[in-house]
């Protein structure tokens, strides 16, 4: 069995100490650990966190291989930090049945740069209509804990209740893209006075918030758990603080890009900017920082969408929405959270890897780093500062929002179960 010395580095951003990993295992945590025989990572000056979780990534195969496969997208994602990623259910065809789940678990397996649990649909088709096959994606290898219609919103009260009270029998839980359709129909950004100076339909903060609101209080009724995707909005941080206050089993993520980004930047259209929820105002942008530090949010997630240039470098009418984010979100949660002083790396790896892990019941991954764990880990160097650019990236897709600009930190290293998918900041 393969041995390998992390030596030196800050575990959790706190006390400096080795790790030794053997085999698969994390075999000793301390200090003055004895390098015989082991390969030495020297990470002084590094942090060493529980490799990262996104509970939102779209790997878009099968169906659109051209923006992104399982290979692909989860080479992106080991070059970010992650060692285990939830992917979306908005595939073609849509993963609604145990055979498509199936395949994509089992890809995720073969590649072995990120384990991949795949998200099932809560709708047959996404189409809102007919609970799909929950069970049995459930009782399938992939063994499914989280099912989402993400892309579109399960606007109807009564299969939101059904799903709810469907996933309680086995610990499941929906995440819900909330997004009111009719207060939405044309919409092309924020509503707000971008959207009138520009003259694009917009996009009302009441048609997150709305859903939001009735969602908890479909789950406090039904006593099941709900998972609200990429929070956009002040009123929405407000409607989860308020359903968490009555012991309402709600949990919520934000973006990188929606704790960073403003619906200012439409002012260029450049479609790069469109996305789902769209981009908000700093006043929001402020209220969901403070949020992810409180609590009230509790985790970050990417929602990396990948698409193809051709769907992208359009007009900004007839451009695809979504913003590739994997290998980016560390960096900008650094900016945005551990810069300004919200959270420390311990919040950091709380709120990218054991909150995330916890919420989907991730096996083997948002583990304590400590002797006997599954050596899932991630080294990053914050003192790094380099310009983004999307010829480096892994992913199949180059729509990233940060083209050009400065973000603080690098993933040097990370393992999945003892083995580097990523050394020296390069794809192993
Ligand atoms: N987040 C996005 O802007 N896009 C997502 C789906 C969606 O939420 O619309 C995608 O699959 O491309």
């Amino acid at each position: 069995m393969s041995k390998i010395l992390i030596r030196g580095a800050k575990v959790l951003g706190g006390d400096v100490q080795d790790v030794l990993i053997n085999g698969e295992t994390i075999a000793e945590v301390g200090t003055g650990l004895s390098a015989e025989g082991a390969t030495v990572v020297e990470a002084d000056g590094q942090i060493l966190l529980p490799g990262l979780v996104d509970l939102h990534t779209h790997l878009r195969e099968p169906g659109r291989e051209d923006s992104e496969t399982v290979l692909t997208g989860t080479r992106a994602a080991a070059s970010g930090g992650y060692t285990a990623v939830f992917a979306m259910a908005n595939t073609h065809p849509v993963a609604d049945t145990a055979g498509v789940v199936e395949q994509v678990y089992r890809l995720g397996r073969e590649h072995g740069y990120c384990d991949v649990q795949p998200i099932g649909a809560v709708t047959v088709g996404l189409e809102g209509k007919k609970l799909a096959e929950l069970g049995a994606m459930h009782d399938s290898a992939a063994g499914v804990t989280v099912f989402s219609d993400d892309g579109k919103c399960v606007d109807d009260a009564v299969i939101m209740r059904r799903a709810l009270e469907y996933v309680k029998a086995f610990g499941g839980v929906v995440a819900q893209h909330a997004q009111e359709p009719r207060l939405t129909e044309g919409a092309q950004m924020n509503e707000g006075v971008v959207s009138a100076e520009l003259g694009l339909g917009g996009w009302p903060a009441v048609a997150e918030e709305s859903i939001i609101a009735r969602d908890v209080l479909l789950a406090e009724h039904v006593g099941s758990r709900v998972h609200i995707c990429h929070l956009s909005t002040a009123g929405s941080v407000e409607i989860v603080r308020w359903a968490k206050s009555r012991g309402i089993d709600v949990t919520a993520e934000v973006t990188p890009h929606h704790l960073l980004l403003t619906d200012e930047l439409v002012r260029s259209y450049d479609p790069v900017y469109k996305v789902n929820p769209p981009l908000r105002t700093e006043k929001d942008v402020l209220a969901l920082r403070e949020a992810l530090a409180d609590g009230t949010i509790d985790i970050v997630a990417t929602d990396h969408a990948p698409h193809p240039h051709e769907d992208k470098d359009c007009e900004w009418a007839a451009a695809a929405m979504g913003m590739v984010g994997l290998e980016t979100a560390l960096s900008v949660v650094q900016q945005t959270m551990v810069e300004t002083g919200l959270l420390d790396w311990a919040g950091v790896a709380d709120r990218m890897s054991f909150a995330p892990a916890r919420i989907g019941r991730a096996k083997g991954h948002g583990r304590p780093v400590s002797a006997g764990e599954p050596a899932n880990l991630t080294l990053v160097d914050p003192a790094y500062r380099g310009v983004v650019d999307p010829a480096d990236f892994a992913s199949r897709s180059r729509n990233t929002p940060y083209e050009g600009r400065e973000l603080p930190g690098r993933v040097t290293h990370t393992f999945l179960r003892g083995r580097a998918t990523v050394v020296d900041g390069k794809l192993a």
